[in-house]
């Protein structure tokens, strides 16, 4: 049966483009696209050459092992093969290997087999090979069985042994090829970034990168100034030596000098493996140095000589990888946040891409200098990562997939949450927010705005406010109200669950009281108690609103400090703005806004003047509010009754001045009633 012509044509297009991607990862340590992207490419090929074995050509990439010597290089044969691994990303891939592993070998099924379980270090592979104790040749992988001659370079990483060692009386074969992993820890390559960044010098994607990019140097000079190490885990070609299994050598590596990684781990059973997967998942943040999944190996060295090879990997190990942490994607929009020490922070709004499990759509890009060194531009594609517990970040810009449409970042003028004009003292690159307050007031309000005795935003703590602050979430307390559970999602800290919860919580506050609002509004001196009263009084925020000082010092309780304040919040156009978007987004109040009842003195205002008989000024004052009524402290045109008690003072000239009808204690006694 022939195979299908857009079959052959997409088997060609995969491969032309595998082998650029190899190219680019192996002989240049600078690749475009992220692991995740270039395992899918290569899944694909490997399902279309399964289907159609007849495509399968002895140069596919899928039978080969990364890329042939630079010529730079000396070539050096490998005694024994380096090949690749198979990999896995699920459980149950996990599974299906012991499955076939057992009917390979004939076992019954229910039977256990030992496997060593190492962490799969994020470097490059090296062969160094010792001749009656000494080091003599160091390679890199190569193509498997031709790799390039690191031996000067290597030597400079202290790790290496360059005679082994007789610890125990362990004997020093004639010959021992060891494998390993150089590394590059995290911290270094970060710290290394940053000065290739500041030396305008293209960054390492990541450190995998950067340990095959310094050790693969023709200057043994520069890899010394690299902080590289190695973790060994296997041996090639031994003479004079025999183990029995891979535990023997993880085991016995150390006796002869060479380091292994601690976490290793001899298990019976695959769920063992499984298990030790998931606590070096676990633990994998808090490792100094990058590793991108676990190698489970069968222990046996007699079974894995029955299990054999593959054209590019062992039959008897798996690389059991964990969720990549990087992806490429697009920059939509670049925007400003401003951090705690009034730091502008630009953020970048990217393409929403799935890293480390979530749906990343923020990075942080740091500050302006950053966005300067990484050169990033809205329209760019860009490598992002996001690792564990910090914010998702930009790697580096991918220049090569530019169009020319790319537009550079313009900081802009004036401080996106207060307003003010940014300044930058001179010889610093960091625009700032001049506003000592900015960022602390607005982490401030937030966190208010989120407190039990206003709108109960459970989980909305100090915390949380400071992370939706940074990442430029949220800018004004309304913004709460607009926040998606992708959005929560990618910070860290916040798996699904948590970010679930926040988007239930903030719908719940959603229905509130009217005190509540008002105090949470953070108006300055109203608090709880001075919130209650003017919910009480007004009922009706646009009623608060609309609020005259008059009127509002008319109420018991209020003084002209906390009257003028209301009025000039109130007054403020953003915070007016403010107030529309919340309710727009749904706030709304569980009393139902009573119409004012038909009280004797609604829509009425009196003015005390001189001293009452039968009751107090307060008494006098809570009866006219009781009714309906309001109390002022000055007379006006306003005004409608002045009530005249023994020996008044000027408010009974001005009235009589301004016509305001007066009348005596009496009359208001009738009027209110009490007569
Ligand atoms: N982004 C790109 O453009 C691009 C291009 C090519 C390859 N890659 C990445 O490289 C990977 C393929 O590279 P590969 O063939 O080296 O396979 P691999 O890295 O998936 O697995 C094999 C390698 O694992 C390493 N290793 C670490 N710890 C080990 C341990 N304890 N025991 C045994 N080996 C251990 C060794 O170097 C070994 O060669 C792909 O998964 C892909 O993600 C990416
Ligand atoms: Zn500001």
């Amino acid at each position: 049966m022939a195979v299908p012509r857009e079959i052959v044509e997409r088997v060609k297009k995969l491969r032309e483009e595998i082998n650029y991607h190899n190219y680019r990862y192996y002989v240049l340590d600078s690749p475009v696209i992220s692991d995740a992207e270039y395992d899918a490419l290569m899944r694909e090929l490997k399902e279309l050459e399964e289907k159609y074995p007849e495509l399968i050509t002895p140069d596919s990439p899928t039978q080969r092992v990364g890329f042939a010597p630079a010529e730079e290089f000396r070539q050096v044969p490998h005694s024994v093969p380096m090949l690749s691994l198979d990999d896995a990303f699920t459980e149950e891939e996990v599974l299906e290997f012991d499955r076939r592993l057992k009917r390979f070998l004939n076992l019954p099924e229910d039977e256990e087999i030992d496997y060593t379980c190492e962490p799969k270090i994020d470097g490059l592979a090296v062969d160094l090979v010792y001749e009656n104790g000494l080091f003599t040749v160091g390679s890199t992988r190569g193509d498997g069985y031709v790799g390039e001659d690191v031996t000067n370079n290597l030597k400079t990483i202290k790790s290496i042994p360059l005679r082994l060692l007789s610890l125990d009386g362990v004997p020093i074969p004639r010959r021992l090829d060891v494998r390993g992993e150089v590394y590059m820890d995290k911290d270094r390559f970060r710290e290394l970034n940053r000065q290739r960044l500041e030396q305008g010098e293209p960054p390492f994607a990541n450190p995998r990168n950067a340990a095959a990019g310094s050790l693969r140097q023709l200057d043994p000079n520069v890899t010394a100034r690299r902080p590289l190490d190695i973790f060994c885990y296997g041996v090639g070609l031994v003479e004079g030596y025999t183990f029995r299994s891979q535990w023997e050598i993880l085991t016995t590596l150390p006796k002869w000098g060479f380091r292994v990684n601690p976490h290793v781990r001899l298990v019976k059973g695959i769920r063992a493996a499984i298990e030790y997967h998931r606590e070096m998942d676990r633990l994998r943040e808090r490792l100094p140095y990058e590793i991108d999944g676990v190698v489970i190996k069968v222990n046996d060295l007699e079974l894995q000589e029955r299990l054999g090879t593959k054209a590019r990997s062992p039959r008897w190990a798996l690389a059991f990888k964990f969720e990549p942490t990087q992806a490429t994607t697009q920059v939509l929009d670049i925007i400003v946040s401003v951090g705690r020490t009034g730091a502008v922070t630009p953020v970048a709004i990217l393409k929403p891409v799935k890293v480390g499990g979530v749906i990343v759509s923020r990075a942080t890009l740091h500050n302006e200098d950053e966005v300067r060194r990484k050169d990033v531009r809205v329209g760019d594609w860009v490598l992002v990562q996001r690792a564990g517990d910090v914010i998702p970040e930009i790697v580096s810009v991918i220049k090569e997939r530019r169009t020319g449409q790319e537009r550079p970042f313009q900081m802009p003028r004036h401080c996106p949450i207060c307003g003010s004009k940014l300044v930058r003292k001179p010889g610093e690159a960091i625009w700032r927010c001049p506003n000592k307050n900015c960022y602390a007031q607005l982490v401030r309000s937030v966190i208010h705005f989120a407190s039990k005795g206003a709108m109960d935003i459970e989980g909305l703590g100090e915390k949380v406010a400071k992370l939706l602050v940074d990442m430029g979430l949220v800018r004004d307390v309304a913004d709460i109200y607009q926040l998606k559970e992708e959005d929560l999602e990618q910070l860290p800290g916040f798996a699904r669950k948590k970010a679930q919860n926040l988007i239930r919580a903030i719908e719940k506050s959603k229905e509130t009281t009217l005190a509540r609002f008002i105090y949470a509004l953070g108006i300055r001196h109203v608090g709880e108690v001075t919130a209650q009263i003017l919910a009480e009084h007004f009922k009706s925020l646009d009623r608060l609103m609309e609020a005259r000082l008059e009127d509002l010092l008319s109420i018991e309780g209020i003084g002209p400090e906390v009257a003028t304040s209301i009025v000039e919040y109130f007054r403020d156009k953003h915070n007016r703005e403010r107030i529309r978007r919340l309710l727009e987004a749904g706030i709304h109040f569980k009393e139902a806004e009573k119409k004012p009842q038909e009280k004797p003195l609604a829509g009425m205002t009196f003015v005390f003047t001189g001293a009452l008989s039968s009751m107090t000024r307060e008494e006098a004052k809570r009866r006219v509010q009781e009714l309906g009524g309001r109390v002022g402290s000055s007379v006006s045109r306003q005004v409608d009754y002045v009530v005249v008690g023994e020996r008044p003072g000027s408010k009974y000239e001005r009235a009589r001045r301004l016509g305001v009808r007066t009348i005596s204690e009496e009359e208001f006694l009738k009027l209110i009633g009490q007569a």
